[in-house]
């Protein structure tokens, strides 16, 4: 159905498509106003909007099914209930349960035997982390009962299960979930304490190690951690003791076996391999109940299952059996996708899930329509732009963003667009750094040229000098002191809290942002692709790609931050129309896009009962300039913005080289989408920052360059293009330049090989 067809051309107001550029130096380098619109930019295409109607929600609890019936303890069942409002359990959770709980509870007729390894794959919002966690609990819980465990020194057994995740906030929820199933009262039916003895633990990047190593001496029973401070703990601390574990879960475990974790995965293996072998063929002292799995169990669970999940399971799986929450037959022998007659076997199962229910939705945007284009999204779901309402619901959204330097300009820019001074033009009067103070000192007042001689106006301009500094340094130490907020409120989206999150910011502001954005009722949550894994974030109503992931996995995970357990979502995201071929690699695996307008979004700019939404949208531009334009803080963060778009955009897999080209990119229209006047080639790179200062382009983790080996980096320089950018017809006034001026000296300094 065709529903949005717009003739423009009637429409281009004289003020927004107009031509003519005005210039000016500033910061250092001459700044261009330019239009976002031309009369020639054919923004408005006809578009086919195909409907496809959202499916049934697919990752809901059942209601056909309970916790007891799938083998749970009546206690842990009631406990979750009360604490967690938890009843029934979801497709995967009734699937996969009984399987973890074990061979003696014989629940269901497809139970292996034996335990053996796990592999689990759902939908996102399924419900995975108290599929594994509850088989966990409620067989310590029951080994209660044995009478070769010694009650009293349950603690020293040391720790009985690991769970790893990619991220410290999923590690940290993870924690959470299971604080509160081990708070459970004393039995009902007997009257005894449960689960007392069993304590948690957390190991993460970021934390005091000595306080960590202090809890891992007294004994930690099951601990969540990250990777890379799991393998310092079982390299560097000596009483942290493995003998007895049980249990290895990799939550995210194709994240967590992706190219950058994996070193560190294969260490953590070995080394429990090797000391959990040692004693068990020593001394056997930790079979004390029959009710644990004889051996180590490895659970692997995540939305997306990969060819790096295949490789792991080659190597330290033992026979595992495949639980899908959308497969037929609840259980399967053997890793999926590993054989090669699947590719063509339709019932084979899925790389990738997502919840039938979430609408999934594509917009085109040219990159110098792209800020306005999110700005307008943003102000017309939460009601701003005219003519609009505030909806009785206030939205909760998350952007993503390609770097934590884009993350922290988005955040600045809402925060504060809107509250500049209204004597500003175009910033030239707001400039700190400028030639003239001549705006700041007829605003002040305190010059009359007429009635003063020169000494007289020489003291009042040195007088208004200093206070105009002295504004100045309040002003820039109080934005100062707003960038460490957790979150903040512009006049942009009024009432609104934005909430910034990626790998750079300081632990306890990293922590205490997740918290506070899964508390609030609405927001925008800014963020990388930290908060794309596993983050349970409540009631997230929407999700906006901004920049498109550099994995079609992450796709899936950052829409999942929606839509989760049988709750409504919608999902968008923007391409530029050189990425339009990335829709067919969605389409490949099966997700289901649909199309909106570019216009239809920008429309909503225009007041009642008009179409010109030109002017309100160059209006929301320039006022982004000019906000850039006022202080070189201001300026620096829209360019280093501006450096992590265009080396984030380098780092796409060379799979995805066809549709995210660095070559293909108009790197005028990109500065405009930073709000930036600057010509690329003027644009100055940001100074590096120092090693450790928590600051930097790149996530440190979660950063796409670190998910790929050396050797693949390397690979990738050499077969990048040696190209010069040329002119071209269509091309703006400022792409032009050549690779290594675009891409910068990290890229530089490796030399193609013939
Ligand atoms: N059976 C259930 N009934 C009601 N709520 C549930 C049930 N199971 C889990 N939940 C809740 O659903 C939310 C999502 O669970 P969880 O984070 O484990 O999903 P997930 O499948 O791991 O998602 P992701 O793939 O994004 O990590 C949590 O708030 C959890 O408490």
């Amino acid at each position: 159905m065709d529903n949005e067809d717009w003739d423009m051309s009637a429409i281009y107001g004289e003020s927004a498509s107009g031509s003519s550029k005005d210039t000016k130096v500033m910061h250092g380098k001459s700044q261009v106003q330019s239009s976002i619109f031309s009369p020639d930019s054919n923004i408005v295409t006809k578009v086919r909007t195909i409907q496809r109607p959202v499916g049934k929600p697919s990752n809901a609890p059942l209601n056909t099914s309970s916790f007891t019936g799938i083998g749970l303890d009546a206690d842990l069942a009631k406990h979750m209930e009360g604490k967690l409002r938890v009843t029934q359990p979801t497709v995967i959770q009734q699937k996969a349960i009984p399987v973890l709980l074990g061979p003696t509870l014989k629940v269901g007729d497809e139970i292996p035997k034996s335990d053996t390894d796990v592999i689990i794959q759902a939908e996102t919002g399924s419900g995975k982390t108290l599929t594994y966690l509850l088989p966990i609990l409620n067989r310590l819980i029951e080994a209660e009962a044995s009478p070769t465990l010694d009650l009293e020194s349950k603690r020293s057994i040391g720790t009985v299960a690991i769970i790893m995740t990619p991220t410290r906030e999923l590690a940290k929820q993870i924690l959470q979930v299971l604080e509160t199933l081990l708070s459970m009262p004393p039995s009902s039916v007997t009257g005894k304490k449960r689960s007392h003895w069993i304590v948690p633990g957390i190991v993460i990047g970021g934390d005091k190690k000595k306080s960590e190593k202090a809890r891992l001496r007294k004994g930690v029973n099951i601990l969540v951690g990250t990777p890379g401070r799991l393998l310092d703990h079982l390299q560097n601390t000596m009483s942290f003791n493995v003998q007895s574990l049980r249990w290895l879960v990799l939550d995210e475990a194709d994240r967590l076996l992706e190219l950058g974790f994996e070193e560190t995965m294969t260490s953590i293996l070995k080394i429990l391999d090797a000391r959990v072998r040692l004693v068990a063929s020593a001394t056997n002292a930790n079979d004390t109940t029959k009710v644990w799995p004889q051996q180590r169990q490895t659970v692997l669970c995540s939305a997306t299952l990969s060819d790096d999940v295949q490789r792991l399971a080659g190597t330290s799986l033992v026979d595992p059996v495949y639980i899908s929450a959308k497969q037929e037959n609840s259980i399967a022998r053997g890793v999926p996708g590993s054989s090669a007659e699947e590719d063509n076997d339709k019932s084979a199962p899925q790389q990738f899930m997502t919840p039938e229910q979430l609408k999934q939705l594509y917009v085109i945007v040219q990159a110098k329509l792209r800020l306005v284009t999110l700005t307008t999204m943003l102000k017309s779901a939460f009601g701003v732009t005219l003519g609009s309402k505030r909806p009785l619901v206030q939205p909760k959204m998350v952007v993503f963003l390609s770097s934590c330097d884009s993350v922290d300009f988005h955040y600045d820019l809402f925060a504060h667009t809107g509250k500049e001074k209204s004597n500003a033009q175009d910033g030239s009067q707001d400039e700190y750094f400028g030639q003239s103070l001549d705006g700041q000192n007829q605003e002040d007042g305190n010059e009359n040229d007429e009635d003063m001689d020169d000494s007289q106006k020489r003291v009042a301009r040195a007088w208004t000098d200093e206070m105009y500094r002295a504004r100045r340094d309040t002003e820039r130490h109080e934005a100062k002191k707003a960038r460490a907020q957790l979150s903040l409120k512009g006049a942009t989206l009024p009432d609104v809290p934005l909430f910034r999150l990626h790998g750079n910011l300081a632990q306890h502001l990293r922590t205490d942002t997740y918290f506070e954005f899964c508390k609030s009722s609405h927001g925008v949550l800014f963020a990388t692709d930290v908060a794309a894994r596993g983050l349970d974030l409540p009631d997230v109503t929407h999700i906006i790609q901004y920049d498109p992931p550099s994995d079609l996995k992450d796709y899936v995970h950052r829409v999942g931050r929606t839509a989760r357990l049988g709750r409504e979502g919608e999902a968008m995201l923007f391409l530029l129309p050189s990425e339009v071929k990335y829709l067919e690699l969605l389409t490949a695996q099966g997700l289901p896009t649909q199309e909106v307008s570019v216009t239809s979004i920008l429309m909503k700019l225009a007041p009642p009962k008009s179409n010109e939404y030109q002017q309100p949208a160059t209006d929301i531009q320039n006022s982004f300039e000019r906000y850039n334009l006022q202080t070189p803080e201001n300026m620096a963060l829209a360019r280093g913005a501006y450096w992590a778009f265009v080396k984030s955009y380098a780092t796409h897999p060379s799979s995805e080289k066809h549709i995210f080209h660095i070559k293909n990119l108009h790197l005028g229209h990109i500065a405009k989408s930073f709000a930036l006047r600057e010509a690329p080639s003027d644009i100055p790179q940001p100074k590096k920052k120092s090693k450790g200062s928590g600051a930097g382009n790149y996530e440190k983790d979660e950063t796409r360059a670190n998910r790929k080996s050396q050797k693949e980096r390397e690979k990738e320089e050499r077969q990048k293009p040696k190209i010069v950018l040329k002119r071209k017809n269509d091309v703006s006034e400022f792409a032009v330049g050549d690779y290594k001026s675009l891409v910068g000296p990290m890229l530089k300094k490796k030399k193609a090989k013939k």
